[in-house]
């Protein structure tokens, strides 16, 4: 199967120190990917290198179907591309109902045939209503999001990606600060959500990894440290010397 994403020999310094360090790494079309290791291991930079906002010195970043390159493409130009990127904190339009977030997320082409506001506010309603059932939401779409819980509002910000179709979903930390109960229902959206596409998750919360029931790839000081089944990466020698081993894992 081609790959959607291929990040080969990808190497960035700041003031001289290598944070991503030779880093190759790739993703299918369908993928349910978590990515753990140490603190300043490089996974916010990874993430940072594939959306364009940082740089990197050498390497490639290859996407697609057409094999183009990500490098010198700007921020919001790969955003278009298809690539999302969830941060940690929810950023939701508090004051708007979930209904409202939700449309203002929508892909909508503008276009000659944008006119046709009739059809496309029928064919709008039934997306948004299809990405409220994909993230638990559907019996809140009037509600305001500031009355959502945290999860909840988590949940509403991985839909609003959603509602941009992209083809790979960047999730950075998505179990920090939810009950047990929105977790399991996090890892839920999450697996339903690669079936159609690409989706990474950075993650130090080992029980929700175990529950994402993926491929792992662990990050050490730049570059892929070991990589396959959660069993398979926790038992390698190296992973619990440099990560499992530590206090903040
Ligand atoms: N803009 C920057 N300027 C200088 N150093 C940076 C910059 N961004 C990251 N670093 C350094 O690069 C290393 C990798 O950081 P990064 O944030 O990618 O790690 P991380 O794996 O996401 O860590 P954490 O789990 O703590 O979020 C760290 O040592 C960090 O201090």
């Amino acid at each position: 199967m081609s790959m959607l994403l291929e990040v080969d020999g990808v190497s960035v310094s700041f003031d001289g120190f290598r944070a991503i360090n030779n880093l190759s790494i790739n993703f299918g079309k369908t993928e349910l990917r978590a990515i753990i290791g140490p603190n300043g291991a490089g996974k916010t930079t990874f993430m940072d290198i594939v959306t364009g906002k940082t740089k990197p010195d050498e390497g490639s970043v290859i996407w697609g179907d057409m094999n183009i390159s990500l490098l010198g493409m700007s921020e919001s130009r790969i955003a278009m591309e298809g690539i999302g990127r969830k941060f940690q904190k929810p950023t939701v339009f508090e004051a708007q109902t979930v209904r409202q977030n939700l449309a203002m997320a929508l892909k909508n082409p503008r276009g000659p045939f944008a006119v046709l506001m009739h059809s496309k506010t029928a064919e709008n309603a039934r997306k948004i209503e299809a990405v409220a059932e994909e993230i638990g939401l559907a019996d809140s779409l009037t509600r305001l999001a500031g009355e959502l819980s945290h999860g909840q509002k988590q949940w509403l910000e991985i839909g609003m990606l959603l509602a941009q179709e992209p083809r790979l979903l960047l999730v950075d930390e998505p179990a920090a600060g939810m009950t047990v109960e929105e977790r399991e229902k996090t890892t839920d959206i999450l697996r339903r959500a690669a079936q159609t596409r690409a989706v990474v998750v950075v993650e130090h919360d080992m029980e929700f990894v175990r529950r994402l029931d993926c491929k792992v790839t662990v990050l050490h000081e730049g570059s892929v440290l070991a990589e396959g089944s959660l069993d398979h990466v926790t038992s390698n020698p190296r992973v619990i010397e440099v990560y499992l081993g530590r206090t903040d894992a």
